[in-house]
């Protein structure tokens, strides 16, 4: 802390500047960066203020970025480009946009000296920033317009903060990378300009290519990964990041009790699927430029993963929706009908609804401390959550500075385990756990609203076998401000671990069921499993580093096989895990906290974002006042 107010100290700069031919006070503290018209009244005198955090890139001259990128380079001149704030309507968060400004000096003297000193501010105080980014595009994600997005939303704002996503083509060879391109695999030259920033783009040709080029390729030097594509792809690289992470350090990710080592590269979403939950859930709103705003200024928000075990053998990670029963059943249901495209959802969803099911089974859950947080305390995750930077404390008790380098938590991970399990039996309509809200566009407040990013803990929702009425009110719920879990069928615990098994009558079939299919999903002592293809999407777990997983990739059995007409409804329903079927009924489930990290800061609560502009402004009007310019 010592050394920031002294280099605050050190980077004070303060002078007249000139904005479309106003004179403004300029002030630049190392931490902020603030502007004013001086020759105004000063009832109308506004000031601007940008948290040198937030600055995108300084360059010299009068640039403009649209229609194209311009430079009218003027030796008294230079632009700042930094993150402006906009509400938007139907989203919870808020937009970012490009804000930009020129400012003209008396003399270059005094215009190197700003740019030099913006510079060094920016790289004194944003020690996150990615240096190196590994980038996958799923060319066939939601629309199939991840490609476009990447480049013409998400490159120019790279290039303008030192990332430039000039494409490296036949003809082209930078520096000493030799390079493959014809759009598959194309690499990035660099511009001095904020940073020297290396990007590596690949367009995937296949799914699963990007989890195995995390898994499999030299990743030295790499500060973060971005996933261009939906949830789906969010996954694959989600799988690969933590994979990769537990093959260095040795970790056996199939043990169950195992203590799994954070990751230390971050994952950037820019979204282009047809679901962008994750996305949603984190930044508040689903929009690519507000999210490369986030990566480029290096944004670290850690998230809680949720670990699927069936007995020795790792299936799946999760971060949204575990579910089993209903959101099982719609997920079957959707993929007959993916020829609907968004739409098979409302479809299935509705088919499901009509079928009114419901199934039998066993949970078992570990409830977290009841005296830190509660999954009806009415309070919601926002950026810069109370609850959650304790949980840092709690969680990596030995970090000498929790506020430090995500790298510095290694091998201080705290095993959180402790505690009385509770049994409960019975006949449910669905049973769910998310480590987050899960909110997104069609349900704002999510499936736990008052869940937490990265408190270490998930919301295990308990909905019992109802008549079908009432359960439509659960479901609708979902879709206002009213409360979901106020209604006599249904539970909410927050947890930090759960597991499931059939019950009852239904033990024999469930037990037939895994039997069945483990024949098809080859598993070895300790080694992984390997589940089978959903239409060419799912994920599968890989090899790791030892090769202990030695099968072929073979189909899924789906043993939800009946149709919804039939006359005897199925006594098993499987599992939702974030969109993929599992292939396992009886699985155990375990909460790591903050196992990654993603390039955001989570919801922006829009009232305290500007109430707090008001107040600077107020402030700094103040300052300006008092403070006499040359
Ligand atoms: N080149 C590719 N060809 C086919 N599938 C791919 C390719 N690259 C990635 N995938 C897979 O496509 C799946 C869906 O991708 P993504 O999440 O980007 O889009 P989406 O439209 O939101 O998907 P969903 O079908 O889940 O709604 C992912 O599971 C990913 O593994």
């Amino acid at each position: 802390m010592k050394t920031f107010v002294q280099m605050e100290t050190d980077l004070r700069l303060e002078s007249s500047l000139w904005v479309n031919n106003r004179r403004c006070a300029a002030v630049l503290t190392g931490w902020h960066f603030k502007w004013s018209e001086v020759d105004k009244k000063s009832r109308d005198k506004k000031t601007v203020s940008v948290p040198v955090a937030e600055l995108v890139g300084v360059e010299e001259g009068k640039v403009e970025v649209l229609p194209h990128k311009t430079v009218e380079d003027t030796d008294k001149d230079f632009t700042v480009f930094y993150v402006k704030r906009s509400s938007s309507t139907g989203s919870c968060g808020l937009l970012w946009r490009l804000g930009r400004t020129q400012f003209s000096c008396p003399s270059r003297v005094l215009r190197d000296q700003w740019i030099k000193n913006l510079r060094t501010a920016v790289q004194t105080h944003t020690p996150l920033r990615p240096h190196r980014l590994l980038v996958f595009i799923n060319p066939f994600g939601g629309k199939k317009m991840a490609r476009q997005i990447f480049h013409s939303l998400v490159a120019p704002l790279f290039e303008l903060a030192g990332i430039s996503s000039h494409v490296i083509g036949k003809t082209e060879v930078f520096s000493n990378k030799i390079l493959k391109d014809n759009g598959k695999i194309a690499n990035c030259m660099v511009k001095k300009q904020l940073f020297c920033v290396f990007l590596v783009l690949l367009v995937t040709e296949r799914a699963n290519q990007a989890r195995d080029h995390l898994l499999k390729k030299d990743l030295m030097g790499f500060d973060g990964v971005v996933c261009v594509g939906g949830d789906g792809m969010f996954s694959e690289i989600l799988h690969g990041v933590i994979g990769r992470t537990q093959q260095e350090a040795g970790t056996c990710e199939n043990d169950p009790g195992v203590t799994l080592q954070p990751c230390p590269l971050h994952i950037g979403i820019i979204p282009a699927g047809s679901t962008d939950c994750v996305c949603y859930a984190t930044v508040g709103v689903i929009d690519p430029v507000t999210s490369a705003l986030h990566i480029i200024i290096g944004d670290s928000q850690p998230l809680d993963v949720c670990s699927v075990h069936y007995g020795f053998a790792l299936v799946r990670y999760s971060v949204s929706l575990l579910g089993y029963g209903f959101y099982g059943d719609v997920l079957v249901e959707s993929e007959k009908h993916r020829w609907m495209g968004p739409l098979r959802y409302d479809y299935s969803g509705s088919m499901v609804y009509l079928s009114n099911r419901s199934y039998t089974g066993t949970v078992q859950y570990l409830p977290a401390d009841p005296l830190l947080s509660s999954p009806r305390d009415n309070t919601r995750c926002l950026s810069g959550c109370t609850v959650c930077s304790r949980s840092t404390e709690r969680l990596f008790p030995n970090s000498s500075d929790s506020g430090s380098l995500y790298s510095s938590y290694s091998g201080h991970f705290h095993n959180d385990l402790e505690g009385e399990w509770v049994t409960v039996e019975g006949r449910f309509k669905c049973v769910s756990l998310t480590c987050m809200s899960s909110s997104c566009t069609r349900s704002p407040m999510g499936l736990s609203p008052s869940a937490h990013l990265a408190d270490g803990t998930g919301d295990l929702v308990l909905v019992w076998d109802t008549n079908p009425l009432s359960f439509l009110r659960f479901l609708y719920r979902h879709t206002s401000t009213d409360d979901q879990f106020d209604l006599p069928f249904v539970e909410v615990h927050r947890v930090k671990a759960v597991r499931f098994s059939l019950a009852g009558d239904t033990k024999e079939e469930g037990h037939e069921e895994i039997r069945e299919l483990s024949d098809e999903m080859d598993i070895e002592a300790g080694g992984q499993v390997r589940s089978g293809s959903r239409n060419g999407s799912q994920q599968h777990l890989a090899e790791n580093a030892t090769g202990r997983v030695t099968t072929s990739e073979k189909k899924t059995v789906i043993p939800f096989t009946c149709c919804l007409c039939c006359k005897k409804p199925p006594a098993v329903s499987v599992w939702n895990c974030d969109g993929e079927i599992l292939p396992f009924t009886n699985i155990s489930c375990r909460i790591h906290g903050q196992l990654v990290r993603l390039y955001a800061r989570g919801i922006e609560d829009k009232a305290a974002i500007h109430h707090c502009s008001q107040e600077r402004d107020m402030c700094n009007i103040t300052y300006m006042l008092e403070t006499s310019l040359p």
